[in-house]
């Protein structure tokens, strides 16, 4: 049984649509990567997968556990780390006893060995935080009960460069110790440098699930090239070159040099060759941008996107029980949810 199977999981927002039919599994031991740009719907597959929100249609299951058992999603969960997007705490309590609470509610086998990676100032009260300790404590409480699986919501976002470094090294080790790490991102190196797996969610819609090693073929790189001659597009003769573009163009310099960028999906001897013709003042070759990636391979024209009929006959402005309850009057927040910041969004509790 797969840890994550998702089978046609739909969901809506009244008429808007937050994804649509969605189905692939995670495997056992694998690294599976959940890309896609803002608004694709990563947190509402996320959300959806640890019970905040019931679905529209279709089914999830988390460690074999359908996501509209309460019940058994909640036994499940002892099993399952969580990482909100937003991670939010009672900001008057000391990181300390937030570990403290959360190693009650699930246990703590290797807080010890977590905080020399991830290391926020424990005794400081989380109001005092910066976002990245904050995230740091988030990671912990995810890790700290050594699941099987753990589902995060962009776990990088507010670390800095070294610290997304040692999570990044900490990812593979988990991987190499066969546990289940299923992650969104909007950035494709950090898939690129962890993940065995991807799925690119583009409006709503799994566009795409492939090895991460296809998907970067596939994607190429962005080339742009300072020459101090001037440059038109119709000079890229190679034969792997898209999206040319003249940047700077040797009218508008001085001393008629120019630029021009492409990206380059081709192998690195024709572009080299291509490249020995020029007198080149500057040159880089670097990862194309995500957002060039969906244009390139999954740009199937205009969606209608958010305004479509909900599929299983939700009318508008309908919404399920648990999020009108998480809204207002519903079951508390604890002190790691997933905060009210985004657009009164419900909140998110990792106990739920
Ligand atoms: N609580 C909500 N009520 C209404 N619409 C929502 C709600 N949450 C998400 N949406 C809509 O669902 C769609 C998917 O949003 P979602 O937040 O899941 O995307 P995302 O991929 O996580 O984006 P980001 O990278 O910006 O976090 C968007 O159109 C969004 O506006």
């Amino acid at each position: 049984m797969p840890p994550l199977e998702l089978d046609g999981l739909t969901k809506y927002y009244g008429d808007v649509r937050g994804v649509e039919d969605l189905s692939f599994a995670v495997e056992s031991g694998e690294v599976f990567g959940f890309l896609g740009p803002n608004g694709a719907g990563k947190t509402t597959t996320i959300r959806t997968l640890m019970g905040f929100q019931s679905p529209t249609a279709g089914t999830a299951r988390v460690l074999g556990a359908d996501v509209t058992d309460a019940g058994a999603l909640r036994r499940a969960r002892a099993n399952v780390g969580f990482l909100p997007s937003e991670p939010s705490f009672d900001d008057r309590v000391s990181g300390r006893r937030i570990l403290e609470y959360h190693a009650g509610l699930r246990g703590d086998v290797r807080s010890d060995e977590l905080l020399e990676l991830f290391d926020p100032p424990l005794d400081r009260d989380v109001g005092e935080y910066s976002r990245g300790n904050r995230q740091m404590l988030a990671i912990v409480i995810a890790f700290m009960h050594d699941p099987e699986l753990v589902i995060m919501d962009e776990p990088t976002t507010g670390l800095d460069p070294l610290k997304q470094e040692q999570f990044h090294r900490f990812v593979r080790d988990e991987r190499e110790r066969g546990k289940t790490l299923f992650f969104s991102s909007h950035v494709l190196s950090e898939v690129r440098k962890v993940c065995d797996r991807v799925g690119i969610v583009r409006d709503g819609r799994l566009a795409a699930l492939e090895d991460v090693e296809a998907l970067l073929e596939r994607s190429g790189k962005t080339v742009r090239v300072h020459a101090a001659s001037p440059l038109a597009p119709e000079d890229v003769t190679l034969a792997d070159a898209h999206d040319i573009e003249v940047t700077e163009a040797a009218a508008e310099a001085d001393d008629g040099a120019s630029t021009v960028s492409f990206t380059y999906t081709g192998a690195y001897d024709p572009l080299l060759d291509w490249l020995g013709g020029f007198d080149l003042r500057d040159l880089t070759i670097e990862e194309a941008p995500l957002e060039a990636v969906f244009m390139r391979f999954y740009d199937d024209g205009p969606d209608d996107g958010a305004t479509v009929r909900g599929p299983t006959g939700a009318e508008a402005g309908e919404s399920d029980d648990r999020e009108r309850d998480a809204d207002g009057d519903g079951p508390e927040r604890d002190d790691h949810g997933d905060g009210s910041e985004r657009g009164g969004r419900p909140a998110e509790s990792t106990d739920a």
